[in-house]
């Protein structure tokens, strides 16, 4: 991920101007495993071009698949029907959950043999849950090095589907999801999943719920605990929506949305408005609590400058399990706001690309921030005057988390010019983010 030297920047004063965003990763890995599990083809548009979606493409190619890249971000899956041609690979998933934690779901139901294996930091991030609910319906996985955390090994083994399979909830929704696309494989009669405990970031399995619904197969849920997958009517159980546009990605929009709150504005995103299927867009109402100004319309949110009289933002008290990703930006904006700005339910900050809770906490408090963190939350207040903020020399870490690296070129608003080591981290999502940060800011 290095190569990119670090980068200075500020400090800076004012950001003004639009942003066309790139596609939602989200959206973009369900809808290229959803077209590759499906009959037919499906032409996808605006997918993101990332690491994040680049695992996944390569991925479904070592699997048999053919999956084209065409100019302008479009990209033609020809699907398989439901069985990948390539009974035996081994994947490497990179940090991409989105990638890994559908696939493992999906693998498991082939009757093949996979291994699925990523960088040093996914093989320090949970798949234990989706593991035991996989094990529910007869599939067989092993760990190859650490009891609940890739790498893993699937083995062939008989898909045995049973009414009910549970899946824990409070650790990460991906586990649900991968079990919500791949059950309806195998699932010869109605299966109910239920979840064990809360449902963090719930948002996300409504991406999902959509997405399905786009490739043909409906899912209830009749209370916020269960997900019933219908029988299946033939082999050919995903079917191909034809085409399928992905929306800009609602959390890469945080960073330009914060800037309109924090540098005047007005700065505009092209590409997720009211009508986004993307939790992350309840961060611009989040902004609103704080004081910033705020317009939408179908595919756009534009947020200018502060309606309070101080004409400074205001710290908030908010519950982020709906907007983990998002979340991570609120902790910046804090910087600029008068009183403390607390991030409640968080928790699953710490098993993400770095600890995010601590890497946060440590960075902020390089540039004079006064932070309290605790297991599942964060309190940040901004430093008391000009000379209590502090540009610190060896600069501001990113512990390869691209959201590190986003959010903190918005410190650059600060009093002082503004270090970030390794920014090129931020091509697991967003490659281009500090090009595109430069045409807006001054
Ligand atoms: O399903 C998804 O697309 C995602 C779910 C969230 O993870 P958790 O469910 O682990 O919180 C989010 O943080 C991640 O960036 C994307
Ligand atoms: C948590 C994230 O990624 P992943 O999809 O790898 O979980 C993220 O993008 O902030």
């Amino acid at each position: 991920m290095s190569g990119l030297p670090d980068i200075t920047i500020g400090p800076l004063k004012r950001a003004q101007g639009s942003i066309v965003l790139p596609g939602s990763k989200s959206i973009s890995n369900r809808a290229l495993l959803l077209a590759a599990l499906s009959t037919g083809t499906t032409t996808l548009k605006n997918l993101l071009d990332a690491d994040d979606t680049q695992v996944m493409r390569n991925a479904l190619r070592q699997l048999g698949l053919s999956v084209t890249d065409k100019a302008d971000k479009v990209c033609v899956v020809e699907g398989c029907g439901g069985k990948f041609p390539v009974r035996d690979a081994d994947l490497f998933m990179g940090n991409a959950g989105t990638a890994i934690r559908p696939l493992t779901a999906a693998l498991a139901m082939q009757g093949g043999q996979y291994r699925l294996s990523g960088v040093a930091r996914m093989h320090e991030r949970p798949i234990r849950d989706l593991v035991d609910g996989l094990r529910q319906v007869g599939a067989k996985i092993e760990y190859e090095m650490q009891e609940g955390y890739p790498p893993i090994k699937i083995l062939a083994s008989d898909i045995q589907i049973k009414d009910v399979v549970k899946v824990r909830g409070d650790v990460s929704s991906q586990f649900l999801t991968a079990l919500l696309m791949a059950l309806p494989l195998v699932a010869n009669e109605p299966v109910r999943i239920e979840v064990i405990g809360e449902l963090i970031s719930r948002p996300y399995i409504d991406i999902t719920l959509k997405l399905m619904a786009r490739f043909g197969i409906n899912v209830d849920c009749p209370d916020t605990q269960s997900f019933l997958i219908p029988a299946k009517t033939s082999d050919a159980v995903y079917k191909s929506p034809g085409q399928l546009s992905v929306e800009g990605d609602a959390s890469s929009a945080s960073y330009f949305l914060a800037l309109g709150a924090i540098g005047v504005g007005p700065v505009r995103v092209l590409g997720v408005g009211n009508n986004s299927i993307q939790g992350d867009v309840a961060f611009a109402d989040a902004l609103g609590l704080m004081g910033a100004n705020i317009s939408a319309g179908e595919d756009w949110i534009e947020v200018s400058g502060v309606k309070n009289a101080n004409g400074k933002l205001n710290g908030i008290t908010i519950d982020c399990t709906e907007i983990p990703d998002a979340a991570m930006t609120l902790a910046v904006v804090a910087l600029f706001a008068e009183g403390p700005t607390r991030l409640n339910n968080i928790a699953s900050w710490r098993i993400k690309e770095t600890d995010r809770i601590a890497a946060m906490a440590k960075e902020l408090k390089k540039v004079g921030a006064i932070v309290e963190e605790g297991a599942d939350y964060i309190v940040v207040q901004a430093p008391a005057s000009n000379n209590d903020w502090s540009s610190p020399s060896s600069g501001i870490d990113t512990y390869d988390d691209h959201r590190m690296a986003m959010c903190f070129s918005l410190a650059a608003f600060g009093p002082n010019a503004l270090k970030i080591n390794d920014p090129n981290c931020v091509a697991k999502t967003f490659p281009t983010y500090f090009a595109e940060f430069a045409k807006v800011v001054s």
